[in-house]
């Protein structure tokens, strides 16, 4: 992952969420970079829903109240495509019409130029995570935890301000599972990059090694 040139932290200032007149969730929190800031709570509790307020997607049918921050930036009212944000979504789709290694290179930011150098990245990023000598392969023929590691690696090397993770290991066994968050953890360390995880895994929890919001709990106060 690229280093970003200004690390700053990413913040959820007083933010609560409402559907239909329920608060679904309140939270205030800070992700310094390349700290993890991890989501848990039971299904239904709007931990998705958290990452697409901070993502910029979330459904009109929910109303917000707080802000989202990187640094002194306030994204509130950022469109998605210009955060920034590096987001994995719970089940990821790769571009069918593309290869595998297709899938990465088209992920890595324009400025990087050369044929030859985006090729080498998306190799190396396959190789780090087990499937080197994937690059020309089809999506289709990969396995679900497969897949999840290719779009893993796509949205690390797009250069991202800030990643929001949905559940990004649950594909995954458990050897690879330890691997491939201690990557993540640590490209996202050395690159300055806060991290908002959900994950119903308290090892993940653990792993991380930051601080852990539980939403859920209080929101039917
Ligand atoms: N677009 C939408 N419109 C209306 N309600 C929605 C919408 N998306 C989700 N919800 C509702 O909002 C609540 C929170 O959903 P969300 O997906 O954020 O929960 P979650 O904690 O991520 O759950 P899980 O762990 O099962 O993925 C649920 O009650 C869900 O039914």
């Amino acid at each position: 992952m690229q280093a970003v040139d200004d690390p700053m932290p990413l913040t959820l200032a007083d933010v609560t969420i409402r559907l239909s007149g329920r608060t679904l969730l309140s939270v205030s929190a800070t992700a310094m970079p390349g700290e993890v800031l991890t989501v848990m709570g039971p299904s239904g509790s709007g931990k998705s829903t958290l990452l697409a307020f901070a993502g910029g997607f979330l459904d009109p049918a929910f109303r917000v109240t707080g802000r989202i921050l990187i640094g002194d930036r306030d994204l509130t009212d950022v469109p998605a495509n210009e955060r920034h944000a590096g987001i994995l979504f719970q089940d990821p789709l790769l571009f069918p019409h593309l290869s595998v290694g297709g899938n990465i290179v088209f992920a890595i930011p324009q400025a990087v130029k050369g044929h030859k150098m985006r090729r080498q990245i998306a190799e190396q990023a396959l190789e780090q995570v087990g499937l080197a000598g994937f690059f020309d392969r089809d999506p289709e023929t990969l396995s679900g935890g497969q897949k999840a590691r290719v779009a893993l690696q796509r949205t690390l090397v797009s250069a991202p301000h800030y990643l929001l993770l949905d559940e990004p290991f649950s594909k995954l066994d458990a050897a690879l599972r330890q691997q491939t968050r201690a990557l993540v953890f640590s490209k996202a360390k050395a690159a300055g990059v806060p991290i908002i995880l959900v994950t119903h895994d308290g090892a993940d929890a653990e792993a991380a090694g930051g601080r852990v919001i539980e939403v859920g709990t209080e929101a039917e106060a």
